[in-house]
């Protein structure tokens, strides 16, 4: 199973620029969750803070007993080996084949023997669905297919926790929904802690079981997809409707009296996105491990959360908001 990760606090510059500052989460073990936000405001610089990278200037990123923004770099360097990171362009060697590429962290980092490299690395282009591609060059490949190649890449070293940068970047609105799809049924077969840091709407409306989103040097919030999803805050309810009235503008550089102005102005729609169930793992592949964790989970928290995200919760799990009052818990 996917260890936690807990950001405590964390603050980045760079020079005098704030990129974000005060960011506290926690990544629950072995489920799935979204960052998003607008562009620029630092989830590309968010995920690289979390394997010890970039060093924010405050705060903790603890990973199994690691904080990877202060731990002797040595410690920093072995627990970076439970990540798996899928870079937006894949990150592929443009001269090797997909096979070698994939293969590449195991003859880095491991004493591996060739035949034990071929086993494993076969074995995770079976699970992207790479079968026969293995030979191509990333040149003579799609968009979708480099980016699947990456994502096999970054499975090799088993990985306990997962970080994806844009995994839609770049692809049409079909490849999307199978790249959401493998998401789902990489969780469903790994159990893994997974990232994915996204613009994508459908994506973030179908896959993760957390969400969060940056804007303006913040984290607006972070929690059960719900609470995301049901969200009257200006900030997030423009953001997941698209629309192109309210506090985020094409502008990056607007003042906070003007950014206050705004979001006051600002009148959610009156009907938020209804909430469309969240992906099933592909057909034989069984239920996700995470579902029954995320569940009890979310049941110990419910009382914290806006009344909004309650309602979804409740009636995601088919819990009677009677039968909570009366035994204080949901049967
Ligand atoms: N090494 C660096 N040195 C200085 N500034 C940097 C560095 N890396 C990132 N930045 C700045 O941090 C800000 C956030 O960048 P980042 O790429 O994390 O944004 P993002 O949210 O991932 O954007 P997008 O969605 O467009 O990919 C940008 O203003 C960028 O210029």
């Amino acid at each position: 199973m996917g260890i936690e990760v807990r950001v405590e606090g964390l603050t980045k510059s760079f020079g005098r620029q704030t990129i974000w500052q005060d960011v506290s989460l926690t990544l629950p073990a072995g489920e799935v969750s979204v960052m998003l936000g607008p562009s620029g405001t630092g989830k590309t610089v968010f995920l690289k803070s979390l394997i010890g990278l970039l060093k924010p200037e405050h705060g903790r990123v603890l990973v199994d007993g690691v904080d990877m923004a202060r731990s002797p770099e040595r410690d920093i360097m072995e627990a970076r080996k439970k990540f798996g990171l899928m870079f937006q362009d894949g990150a592929l060697f443009g001269s090797m084949n997909l096979f070698d590429n994939i293969a590449f962290p195991l003859r880095e980092h491991t004493r591996k023997k060739e035949a034990e490299i071929r086993r494993i690395v076969m074995e995770r282009i079976e699970l992207v669905g790479l079968v026969g591609a293995e030979g191509k060059l990333p040149g003579e490949i799609s968009g979708g297919m480099r980016k699947r190649a990456g994502l096999a890449r970054a499975l090799v070293l088993d990985p306990e926790v997962i970080l994806c940068d844009e995994p839609d970047s770049g692809l049409d609105p079909v490849r999307t929904a199978f790249i959401s799809q493998l998401l789902i049924d990489l969780n469903t077969r790994i159990d893994a802690t997974m990232l994915i840091v996204t613009h994508n709407l459908d994506i973030a409306a179908t896959v993760p079981d957390n969400m969060g989103m940056l804007f303006r040097r913040e984290l607006v919030a972070f929690g059960p997809r719900e609470v995301l999803l049901t969200s009257r805050e200006p900030v997030v309810a423009q953001f997941l409707t698209a629309s192109k009235a309210g506090p985020i503008g094409m502008s990056e550089e607007k003042d906070a009296a003007t950014l206050a102005a705004e979001a006051a102005a600002y009148t959610p729609p009156a009907e938020p996105k209804a909430l469309v169930p969240q992906l099933e793992p592909s057909a034989g592949l069984g239920e996700r491990a995470a579902v029954a964790r995320r569940r009890e989970r979310v049941r110990g928290l419910l009382h914290t959360l806006p009344e909004r995200a309650q309602s979804a919760i409740r009636a995601a799990y088919g819990w009677e908001r009677s039968a909570w009052a009366h035994h204080g818990g949901a049967s």
